[in-house]
């Protein structure tokens, strides 16, 4: 691998300034000064070195904190060379501590300079080809995963699957799952693959808004129809003409609308509040609950005859501990999705912190994974993102006893389920990766119940 020659020289005027120059030239490096204010640096992008000098010796305490943000912001490995005196100050300790690859005194040898260069140049070159290889592969897979639905294992791609076909025609669909599944992604999905995706898609809560203000919402109110109703409001079902609205916890629904909307799906008219006239709304409705409606409908709660209308094709959506192998890969995208929030230090996660991840039984399902990865990506101090980032208490991860062979049937399994997600479930570059035959593929597969799937949504068509 071809290493770039040029480098970085970040000094304050020091005596020894001069020197290093000289020997990083004489070592075949070509030297970039960079001196104090660094906050007008803007060329340190532009340059793009991928290994840097900090000569610490003569920086004045009053820059430290431009230097520290300019070596986070930067994408090169850095090597700090400061005397036994500057690093013992207990900030300029920290920065290199933190932030630098390796130090060294200032009368260094010339040949262990060379090697320390040499070897920071490579990994920084090595970092930015996984980079790559990283931004790339979440490229593709945002590109195939279309509605940004992740998830590779056998309980999604049978989601995906029963998304296409609802969404080919134009029933009401009840999706049921637990909170923070992806419920309302999943009523996008179908919108968008439906004949309906150019026309609007509305979400609403149906347990967010207090009961005297829902029907106006929904069915929008005539002027003067009530106190307050200074004007004409159109509702969202009127608003959502021609396209999808989704009513999520309809279970939640105060009974007297639920007359209201059942008279809506059978006559495809509503009157706005206070109004006469009939007025004809062409809607698809798809409803989502997280409790059991037909326990709501049980205990008269909730319409029997409102329920059968809205469930007439059904979606479950599983909960994240049913797809537990998606968990990588959900992770790696939802960090590439708010990687402008983090700091360019911050390179991904540490292999302790992906089993706490994988162990985890996330009660919050997919919205609590990502608010723990992006509660990570703030705070963690280290390249990797280590399992006290995620705020996960171990005590909460469940450590059940396992014999040696049901460990190995376990990585054997996730061996396969990520290899085959990597390589769209295409079985001979996922034997390739593995290093087995596609005999020993199939094999597998069916040893622990992997279908490969017709078709799915995350494969575009
Ligand atoms: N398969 C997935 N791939 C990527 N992101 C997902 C996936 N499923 C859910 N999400 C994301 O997780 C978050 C929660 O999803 P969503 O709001 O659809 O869940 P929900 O089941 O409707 O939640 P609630 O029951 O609380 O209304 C959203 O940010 C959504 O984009």
């Amino acid at each position: 691998m071809e290493v770039d020659a040029r480098c970085w020289l970040v000094e304050d005027g020091a005596k020894g300034a001069r020197h290093l120059e000289a020997l990083l030239g004489s070592l075949g490096w070509k030297v970039h000064r960079l001196s104090p204010p660094f906050s007008e640096c803007g060329e340190l992008d532009a340059i793009g070195c991928g290994v840097g000098v900090v000569l610490l010796d003569g920086l004045s305490s009053l820059h430290l904190g431009q230097l520290e943000s300019l070596l986070i912001r930067s994408q090169c490995l850095w090597l700090a060379v400061a005397s036994d005196s500057t690093i013992d100050n207990a900030d300029n300790s920290r920065l290199v501590a933190t932030l630098c690859h390796g130090v060294v005194a200032p009368d260094v040898a010339s040949a262990d300079l060379g090697c320390l260069m040499k070897h920071a140049a490579f990994l920084s070159c090595l970092q930015s080809q996984d980079a790559e290889r990283r931004h790339s592969a979440a490229a593709m897979s945002s590109d195939a995963a279309e509605y940004e639905m992740v998830g590779t294992t056998p309980a999604m791609w049978t989601l995906f699957q029963t998304i296409r076909k609802v969404a080919a025609v134009d029933a009401p669909v009840f999706i049921s799952g637990e909170s923070g599944t992806g419920k309302e992604l999943t009523a996008q999905a179908i919108h968008e693959r439906s004949p309906r995706a150019s026309a609007a898609f509305h979400a609403i809560n149906c347990g967010a808004l207090p009961d005297h203000l829902i029907q106006s919402e929904l069915f929008g109110h005539e002027k003067g129809s009530f106190t307050g109703a200074v004007q004409r409001k159109i509702g969202r079902i009127e608003a959502t003409d021609g396209g999808t609205l989704f009513l999520d916890e309809i279970g939640d629904l105060p009974l007297e609308l639920q007359v209201n909307l059942l008279r809506f799906l059978e006559t495809r008219c509503i009157q706005r509040v206070g109004g006469l006239e009939d007025i004809a709304v062409d809607v698809r409705i798809i409803a989502a609950t997280h409790v059991n409606l037909e326990k709501a409908v049980e205990q008269g709660r909730f319409r029997e005859d409102l329920f059968h209308r809205l469930n007439v094709l059904q979606i479950k959506v599983p909960p994240l501990r049913e797809h537990q192998e998606d968990i990588e890969i959900l992770a790696r995208y939802f960090f590439e999705r708010f990687s402008s929030e983090k700091s360019t230090r911050l390179k991904g996660f540490s292999r302790e912190a992906m089993l706490v991840l994988r162990q985890y039984h996330w009660p919050g399902n997919i919205r609590e994974l990502i608010n723990r990865i992006r509660r990570a990506m703030v705070m963690c101090e280290n390249p990797l993102i280590q399992p006290d980032d995620l705020g996960i208490e171990r005590r909460k991860i469940p450590r059940h006893s396992m014999s040696l062979d049901q460990a190995r049937d376990i990585a054997e399994r996730e061996a396969l389920v990520a290899a085959l997600g990597r390589n769209k479930h295409k079985v001979l570059p996922a034997a390739q990766e593995l290093g087995v035959s596609r005999v020993t593929i199939y094999r597998l597969m069916e040893k622990h119940g992997l279908s490969r799937p017709q078709a799915c949504l995350a494969a575009k068509s």
